[in-house]
């Protein structure tokens, strides 16, 4: 894989970062289905809001031509014709249409509250799911690099800034257009010069919100990341509790969860002390335009128009300015809060859609064919591979008969379960090819090539629920009848019937509640259900006591009686009896045969199976120089991970 199109954590942050208008983006691609709950809503909002102008308007209008007779009763956008004549009637008119716009705006805050949230909660359902879809489909690169509380992160907490953000905040930003719209519309009706004075305060404010944004952007960001590394931290905790107890290590990760927590607190609190000055220079830039219109208004009604203003200006027209303006103060305040929860939502959805838009490369080829029936002929030529830059597995061939058993030995880390990953096609080889059954396993299709293997590695994943879900996990039609069977053949079906509830206990979450060997032998009994052309086991016996080794072995062999199968192990006596045997040594096959050739070869196998057989004075110097070379080296590797 090419450095720039490596999945690393660096290129995972760049592409994030590249993302352009990020909730249109989002609002395009989840928002299709409830558009028109959106829109409904953002009707609802703006006639809400105009509707509450109307009630400052009228009283303003009914100052001056009801009570104090200064001026004819007119309103803004309603046809003289529509108007009563008498003071009475005007009055009553008046009153009837405030009482109509108050109720108006009642029912329509309702529509847009309902409208608007449906729309919201629509679009967090459909961006986690859609997330989470993509999520799993993504190469395994992703998931060596992004920890599991980082991605939990994403589809939970980042999915809930979103909503919040279209819930509300969206509502409100629209709301607070209009009302600056309306607002202006009917000052600049009523007096255009003193609307200039009022409405200064509008670009003002908006300088001032954009120097905001600026610095706040790049803030918000930081802090989602961090709540993303916390929540890795406190993840791989709880996991690791079990090690933490034992290794007495509570107050070493109390302080590294308090680190992490530390830091998202300083970049909150950053963020916090800069809305802290926003926040409150907005409400005195409103406030200062309140009281410039009162004393301008109120200079001009007294001692007639100041400076350079000229006309005049009535009482009730001042109301009205006075009660617009003041409306104005409460909402533009809230402004802060808007712009502090649109860049958390930007943020937010930046890693949302950084994730959704990730390459993947493990694909199904566009002329893909299924893999059918597999006969289980598997055919490694040249295969050179590396997770990332340094090679790993190197000029692999492998030739393997339907049926035949191959064994995979050598030191740890040597490449054995690389070798399987790549048959899987977790990953891809960087050169050479893998058939199975003469079919390069690039052109079948992911599900048919992967459905014709059975896995059992050495912890292999069970998920909360009974023992029964567990073994007809994948097979989900499969009747008890066939998951009884497939428990006999997998040596388990006897400490199975003896749980409390047999195959309808309960194991707990990963399958706490059973031995470390019970549960490797459902995972043999769930494999053996799906019937794959090709079983690979990966270490399945190194985690468990000798009399349960020999009942999973015992399982082992008659399932490789009849197929293609993969066997790694470090034990090696698990391996004596297979048609082939590799031996694997720094990603390179160097020896091949069976156990009875192998020894007679006298080469790395034959002082491995002279150190498990416990004749370890017998074995040649060199053999134990490059044994602590490589543990040597394994330390340094591991030291230089740290
Ligand atoms: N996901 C990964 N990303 C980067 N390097 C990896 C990854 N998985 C394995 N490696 C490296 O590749 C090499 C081969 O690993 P592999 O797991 O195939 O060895 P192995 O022979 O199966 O070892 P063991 O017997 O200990 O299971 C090791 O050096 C390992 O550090």
């Amino acid at each position: 894989m090419s450095s720039d199109t490596e999945i690393d954590l660096e290129y995972i942050r760049r592409h994030r970062e590249e993302i352009d208008h990020p909730l249109f983006q989002l609002f395009m691609r989840f928002g299709h289905g409830t558009r028109r709950w959106f829109i409904v809503g953002i009707l609802a909002s703006i006639c809400s809001r105009f509707l509450s102008l109307v009630p400052p308007v009228i009283l303003g209008v009914a100052i001056d031509s009801i009570f104090r007779d200064d001026t004819a009763f007119e309103l803004p956008f309603v046809p003289a014709s529509w108007l009563p004549d008498t003071t009475m009637e005007q009055f009553w008119f008046a009153i009837a249409a405030m009482g109509i716009a108050m109720v108006g705006q009642a029912v329509l805050i309702f529509v847009r509250a309902s409208s608007l949230n449906l729309f919201s909660h629509r679009v967090k359902h459909e961006a986690r799911t859609a997330t989470y879809k993509q999520m799993q489909r993504l190469d395994m690169d992703f998931f060596n690099e992004v920890q599991t509380g980082e991605l939990i992160s994403i589809l939970s907490n980042d999915t809930n800034r979103l909503e919040q953000f279209l819930d509300s905040m969206m509502g409100e930003a629209i709301q607070l257009a209009v009302l600056m719209g309306g607002t202006a519309v009917i000052l600049l009706w009523m007096n255009k010069q003193l609307a200039a004075v009022t409405l200064l305060v509008i670009p003002l404010s908006a300088v001032f919100t954009y120097w905001y944004m600026r610095l706040a952007e790049e803030r918000y960001t930081d802090i989602r990341e961090s709540v993303g590394e916390l929540n890795s931290r406190l993840e791989n905790n709880l996991n690791g509790i079990q090690v933490i107890k034992a290794s007495v290590t509570e107050d070493y990760e109390d302080q590294r969860v308090e680190d992490h927590s530390y830091k998202y607190f300083r970049l909150d609190w950053l963020a916090l002390r800069l809305s802290f000055i926003y926040r409150p220079g907005l409400r005195v830039l409103t406030s200062l335009s309140f009281i410039t219109t009162f004393i301008v208004g109120g200079v001009w009604i007294l001692d007639g128009p100041p400076g350079p203003l000229t006309g005049d200006l009535t009482v009730g027209s001042l109301v009205t300015f006075l009660l617009l303006t003041q409306r104005l103060v409460n909402p533009l305040a809230q402004m802060g809060n808007i712009v502090e929860r649109y860049e958390d939502a930007k943020a937010s959805t930046k890693r949302i859609l950084g994730l959704m838009s990730l390459p993947v490369h493990i694909l199904d080829a566009p002329d893909a064919v299924e893999l059918e029936d597999a006969e289980g002929d598997v055919k490694y030529d040249d295969v050179t591979f590396g997770y990332g830059k340094e090679i790993v597995l190197e000029d692999i061939d492998i030739d393997v008969e339907p049926g035949e058993t191959v064994g995979l030995v050598g030191p740890t880390g040597a490449g054995k379960t690389t070798v399987v990953k790549l048959l899987l096609r977790l990953y891809d080889v960087d050169e050479g090819t893998i058939h199975i059954d003469d079919l390069d396993i690039r052109d079948v299709t992911l599900s048919s090539l992967r459905g014709a293997m059975g896995y059992v590695g050495q912890d292999n994943f069970l998920f909360d629920g009974t023992v029964e879900e567990n073994i007809k996990y994948g097979q989900f039609d499969a009747d008890r009848e066939a998951v009884i069977e497939a428990c006999k053949r997998a040596e388990a079906h006897e400490f199975i019937a003896n749980l409390p509830e047999g195959y309808d206990t309960d194991i707990g979450e990963r399958g706490v509640k059973l031995s470390g060997g019970q549960r490797q032998r459902i995972a043999i009994a769930r494999t053996i259900l799906q019937r794959p052309a090709i079983m690979i086991f990966d270490e399945a016996t190194s985690a468990v006591d000798t009399e349960t080794e020999m009942l999973i072995q015992r399982s082992i062999n008659e399932l490789a009686a009849d197929r293609t199968t993969f066997i790694i192990a470090h034990r090696l006596s698990t391996v004596r009896e297979a048609d082939t045997i590799l031996v694997v040594e720094d990603g390179r096959i160097v020896e091949r045969g069976t156990h009875q050739e192998l020894l007679e070869n006298n080469g790395l196998y034959a002082n491995l199976w002279r150190v498990q057989a416990g004749e370890i004075e017998s074995l040649p110097e060199e053999f134990v120089e490059q044994a602590s070379e490589r543990v040597a080296q394994q330390a340094l590797d591991a030291s230089d991970e740290d």
